[in-house]
């Protein structure tokens, strides 16, 4: 795989190389074959276990190249199979050492492709790249200490012969930083950590391009400040841009951290051959709700007054949907995602919310018995109005496609003090539903109005990434286990197919052969069964599994 089909693989057909069909995290392929008249005729070719005993969450998004699909699963394995027929080729196990630390389920979202290696990154945080063909180990190089909190769960990102990572680890005070390496050695070029005051380093030497200081942060809180870039980046070729969002400051307990904690909860613009940070937004100033910013940042052009804007938009996990200029993180518009929102009264002309604070936990020290401080019940829940799973922007349609979660929680503040490889957190917390009838919602939404255009509502959480069509097709999995096609333009359910555990990953399609194909990883998990509280009791009888579903139209068929 090279840089060039990297760079075109959003316009590409016969294959996927890159988290998001293409840097940008559009996750719309130009294939018309399959379309709302001929789905029907979509069926199962295969179904590849990942076996063993473990099974859990399965979020990864397969790659796939010259007839060979690549996909990671659950506690840090990898596998590459024969993309037609399912059968294996190779399989990769990291074999994890006792005392890992991921906050939320031992997931992984993918790999990439490189030349002639498949890289991606392990729960004990470290990057390994395999010989595409065998599967052997070609280096492995270590990100940080998993002792520590430090883990790993996102893809990487490949920007002109560089690798692009993040860190996990925020619920364990740990410092986020984007990384580039070479990615054909695996050796550091830049490390930028996201957190003011920390510096960074550029070809081996100390590089400070954070903030000169620690100026929004109060005392020492910024040495173990949070900030976790867990959920991968996405690249601009117009703007020369990568973009990450930065997770929640750490600890959870705001009181202890008076400022707007940056670049915590935030989207941040590096130049991809320094590191340098070109532009912050930060969606959630002084978070207090573990509104974790990370969600990704998707390029778009957006039509306004006859003019054509380089955008980008993303769906926080605070609820808002902000559109930004991608040039230069200029403030364009926030609208809700979700039904309803509590902490925030709006989003000022400024882009910064207006706090209500009436639902801010309260400070510990000043209410509640001195150590547990007053709850209140906060909308979105910590988990967010969306969380990890990407969106889809279909520029046939105009809109983008956002899977969310209807839900609040009651949260209180606690004292805490960093300690390595604790929780570092000083709050407690459950998740409610907020509707009788669901918790998950699929919406259309036009960036220009920020209007839903339409829902789809969904009995237990959507957390499945979503994927658009030139046929004018949406995709997206259901924890009950389904892998569902809706009609772009008008919402309207035309597939769905039971793959016999919960969906929680993203959908790609492909051409081969002169035939469409979709594929699916399956495998129910994710952060819901661990931290959803009275919402994870709802979902308490979905089997686990854990394996790639494969499913293609027949070409007798889309002749017909
Ligand atoms: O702050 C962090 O470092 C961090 C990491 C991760 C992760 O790496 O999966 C999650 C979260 N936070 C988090 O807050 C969260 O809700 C979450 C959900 C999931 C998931 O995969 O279902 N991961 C994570
Ligand atoms: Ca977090």
């Amino acid at each position: 795989v090279t840089d060039e089909d990297i760079a075109n693989d959003a316009k590409t057909v016969d294959d996927v190389v890159s988290y998001g069909l293409g840097n940008q995290g559009q996750r719309y392929s130009p294939i018309k074959t399959l379309t709302r008249d001929n789905i029907k005729g979509l069926i199962p070719a295969y179904s590849f276990s990942f076996g063993g005993e473990k099974q859990r969450g399965q979020e990864s998004q397969p790659l796939v190249k010259d007839g060979v699909l690549y996909i990671t699963g659950s506690y840090s394995r990898a596998w590459a199979i024969n993309s037609r027929t399912g059968e294996k080729i190779w399989e990769y196990n990291a074999r994890l050492p006792e005392g890992i630390l991921p906050c939320c389920d031992v997931v992984n979202r993918g790999g990439a492709l490189y030349d002639n290696l498949f890289i991606f990154g392990t729960l004990d945080a470290k990057l390994v790249a395999l010989d595409a063909k065998t599967g052997k180990v070609v280096w492995k190089k270590d990100v940080d200490d998993f002792k520590a909190g430090f883990s790993f769960t996102s893809a990487p990102m490949i920007v002109k012969g560089k690798i692009i990572t993040g860190v996990s680890g925020g619920e364990f005070g740990i410092v986020g930083r984007v990384e580039a390496r070479d990615a054909k050695t695996g050796e550091i070029v830049w490390k930028r950590p996201v957190i003011e005051g920390h510096v960074g380093e550029l070809n081996g030497k100390p590089s400070t391009m954070t903030g000169k200081t620690n100026e929004s942060w109060p005392g020492d809180m910024w040495k173990y400040g949070g900030g976790a870039t867990w959920n991968g980046g996405t690249y601009d070729a117009e703007t020369n841009l990568i973009y990450y969002g930065t997770g929640n400051p750490g600890p959870w307990n705001s009181w202890l951290r008076p400022g707007d904690n940056k670049w915590s909860a935030s989207r941040i613009a590096l130049d991809p051959e320094t590191g340098e940070i070109k532009w912050g937004f930060q969606t959630t100033p002084h978070d207090g709700w573990d509104y974790d910013g990370v969600n990704e940042f998707v390029s778009f052009d957006l039509q306004k007054g006859g003019k054509t804007i380089k955008a980008g938009a993303t769906a926080d996990r605070n609820g808002f949907f902000y559109v930004l200029d991608r040039t230069n993180g200029k403030f364009i518009s926030a609208t809700p995602f979700v039904s309803k929102i509590n902490w925030a009264k709006e989003i000022g002309p400024d882009g910064r919310p207006v706090y209500d604070d009436n639902f801010r936990p309260k400070d510990p020290s000043k209410s509640g018995d001195g150590k547990k401080g007053d709850s209140v019940f906060a909308v979105p829940s910590f988990l967010g109005g969306k969380n990890w799973m990407p969106i889809s922007y279909n520029p046939d349609t105009k809109l983008f496609y956002v899977p969310s979660n209807e839900w609040g929680m009651d949260i209180h503040n606690e004292p805490v003090s960093y300690k390595k490889g604790a929780a570092y957190l000083g709050a407690g917390f459950t998740i409610k539903p907020i509707f009788e009838d669901h918790i998950g919602s699929l919406k259309a939404i036009d960036p220009t109005s920020g209007k839903v255009v339409w829902e789809y509502k969904n009995k237990a959480p959507l957390w499945g990434g979503v994927l658009n069509t030139g046929g004018g097709l949406t995709f997206t999995g259901t924890p009950e286990g389904f892998l569902k096609a809706f009609d772009a333009k008008t919402g309207e359910e035309v597939w769905k197919f039971q793959v016999g555990t919960g969906v929680v990953a993203s959908p790609i399609t492909w051409e081969q052969d002169g035939e469409q194909w979709v594929g699916v990883a399956a495998g129910w998990g994710g952060a819901v069964p661990l931290w959803g509280g009275e919402v994870a009791k709802s979902t308490a009888g979905i089997n686990q599994g854990g394996s790639f579903w494969a499913f293609k139209l027949p070409k007798e068929v889309a002749s017909r």
